[in-house]
């Protein structure tokens, strides 16, 4: 029998990948601490259905140990089956030849007369693979500083052009951005978001166009975040209660959940108008949704190596995907149904009262923005909604606190900063209209996004034609792949780069809006975030009264500088143990 190539080992791909009990690879994080308070317990795996083999490309998740095994396990396959075959007249896959007529080119550059970026060596078939990690944004940051801001690695079949430095993040955005504004086409995508009709994994054309303007104009306006002002007040009331009710001495509280939940009942309400976080129900939600982010933030090794694509199936993860997408498909349907039930019966949809499925639902009664969005086009955009709110501002939430707590100079300035505010104007809490006035605390988040980019390689991007950048030939096809993170951290532009420093902000213009390309988490140009606001303004509210309400240390006594550091694999980067604190009333 032909051996079947293993490609991963236990507990990769969804929540199993988030909670990984693989070790990490050594980082430039502070070492691990044994010590119990500080360094929480690795969460229990979410289920112990099949274990997923998505290779988490981005996000890391690959040994260079273990994809060594698999690619000499594969070389073995390919020249078992040749022998095994080879009288019975064997065919060739046509990926195989392909892979093989590449490789010798790419690994021969001057036999074409294109100059390429620089690249690190490559290994047939799988090219550059092996040398992601288990944290691509540190394993390219370690190859740029060999290879140069731009360098071009081999995915398997897929070129990828690696963006490491402000300028060439610049040059990528400001001259070339129209021509790099297509997304790669990923499978798992495909099958989780109804054939890339969300916003965000939609190709460059008139649907992406569309619908982007309905979320810049609509969904996500100035105006739109505003009304949804009250929801972010109520939400993050409720969690300074849950906080006051629960927490004590003996009991820390666990702000990754807190953060988590917090996120889950603002993006619900805002996108679906009621709360669907509590319950078994809700528990089924929230881990499916969990689920879902993973499998979206995992690359899938059939996408780098197409003739591998089977191993998913093999090992389950295409199961996997199956299950999740009808799930979501299933209650969106639900939802679908009674809303249009609801808008029949004359429901209220004042304007300050309507969320992202009634906006997106009278676009699909009356094509009122000009575009007819279809009812699987209506799922893509709730779906991605929450896949790209929720996870990613929880992160942020959780690096932020987690630096406050490791510097507790800053958190008592912040701290001193908000009650000031509070004290001259005579409230006893905080809204929104404070909040401007807290420049500190505005620096603060700055900083925290600086080091900690929720999404540390943003999405990846993809050419759309051939271009010319900095004096290389980019290929169309070739997938783009920015590492905000070590852009975040480069000493040439950022003093002291790995310090938590938010004084660096004060009187400085940079913003992470993206004109300032030196900090750029929510990405830059056509493809930039639009939830910038939503979730900035989440961010001051939560820490502006997490801070007035709350005196904070560490569990057990421990040491500011034990907090551990460490990040889980995959595309979004949160923490890889919970985030415990005590919280002393005040
Ligand atoms: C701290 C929180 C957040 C971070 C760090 C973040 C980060 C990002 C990044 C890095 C991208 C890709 C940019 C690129 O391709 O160049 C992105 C895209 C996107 N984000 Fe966010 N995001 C956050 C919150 C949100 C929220 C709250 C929403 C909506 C509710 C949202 C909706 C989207 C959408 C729809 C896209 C796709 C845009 C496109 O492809 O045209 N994000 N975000």
């Amino acid at each position: 029998m032909i051996p079947v190539p293993t490609l991963h080992g236990p507990h990769q791909g969804g929540s199993d990948v988030a909670h990984s009990r693989i070790p990490p690879t050594p980082t430039s994080s502070p070492p691990p601490t044994d010590d119990r308070s500080t360094r929480q317990s690795t969460p229990p795996l979410a289920d112990d259905r099949p274990t997923p083999t998505v290779v988490p490309l981005i996000g890391g998740g690959l040994t260079e140990e273990r994809i060594m095994k698999t690619y000499a396990q594969a070389v073995l396959w390919l020249v078992l089956a040749f022998m095994a075959q080879g009288s019975r007249g064997f065919t060739v896959p046509a990926d195989v030849v392909f892979l093989l007529k590449k490789w010798v080119l790419i690994g021969n550059p001057s036999s074409t007369t294109k100059n390429f970026p620089p690249s690190p060596p490559k290994l047939p078939f799988i090219g550059n693979l092996h040398q992601l990690g288990l944290s691509a944004h540190r394993s390219l940051q370690s190859l740029s500083r060999k290879h140069g801001p731009l360098m071009l690695l081999q995915l398997g079949s897929v070129p990828a052009l690696v963006v490491s430095s402000a300028d060439a993040a610049k040059e990528i955005i400001k001259v070339h951005d129209l021509a790099l504004s297509n997304r790669p086409k990923l499978r798992a995508a495909k099958r989780l978001l109804y054939d890339y009709k969300d916003v965000s994994m939609a190709p460059y054309g008139e649907l992406w166009r569309q619908l982007k303007s309905i979320y810049v104009l609509q969904l996500l306006s100035n105006k739109r975040v505003q009304y949804f002002r009250r929801v972010r007040e109520e939400e993050t009331a409720l969690m300074v209660e849950k906080i006051r009710e629960s927490g004590s001495e003996s009991m820390p509280t666990n702000l990754s959940e807190m953060f988590m939940d917090l996120t889950n009942d603002v993006v619900c309400r805002v996108v679906l108008g009621k709360k669907y976080g509590e319950g078994e129900s809700g528990n089924e939600f929230k881990m499916l949704l969990r689920d879902f982010v993973t499998l979206m933030g995992s690359l899938d090794i059939g996408d780098f190596v197409p003739w591998l694509g089977w191993v998913n199936w093999v090992t389950g993860v295409d199961a996997k995907i199956d299950r999740v997408a009808k799930w979501f498909d299933e209650f969106l349907e639900g939802l679908v149904e009674e809303r249009l039930k609801l808008n029949n019966d004359g429901g209220d949809d004042s304007e300050g009262n309507k969320n992202f499925f009634d906006i997106l639902l009278q676009i699909h009664k009356y094509n009122s923005a000009g575009i007819s969005i279809d009812r699987d086009c209506i799922k893509a955009q709730i779906l991605i909604a929450f896949a790209a709110g929720t996870d990613t501002t929880s992160t942020f939430l959780e690096w932020a606190m987690s630096e406050l707590l490791r510097n507790p100079r800053v958190m008592i300035k912040v701290q001193d900063e908000v009650r000031e505010i509070l004290s001259l104007t005579g409230k006893a809490e905080i809204a929104e209209d404070d909040l401007e006035h807290m420049q500190y605390l505005k620096a603060v988040i700055k900083e925290a996004l600086r080091l900690h980019p929720s999404v540390p390689l943003l999405v990846p991007h993809e050419a759309r034609e051939d271009i010319r950048v900095m004096g290389y030939d980019i290929t169309a096809g070739t997938m783009v792949i920015t590492n905000a993170w070590a852009i975040g951290r480069d000493p040439s532009t950022w003093d002291e780069p790995d310090e938590f420093r938010p004084e660096r902000f004060l009187n400085c213009p940079i913003d992470f809006r993206g004109h300032d390309f030196q900090l750029i988490p929510f990405g830059a140009g056509r493809r930039g975030c639009p939830g910038i606001s939503f979730a900035t303004v989440i961010g001051e509210l939560v820490f502006a009264n997490l801070l007035h309400k709350f005196n904070w240390s560490m569990p057990g006594g421990a040491k500011a500088e034990d907090l551990d550091m460490t990040e889980c694999t995959g595309a979004i980067a949160h923490r890889e143990f919970p985030l415990l604190a005590i919280a002393t009333p005040c």
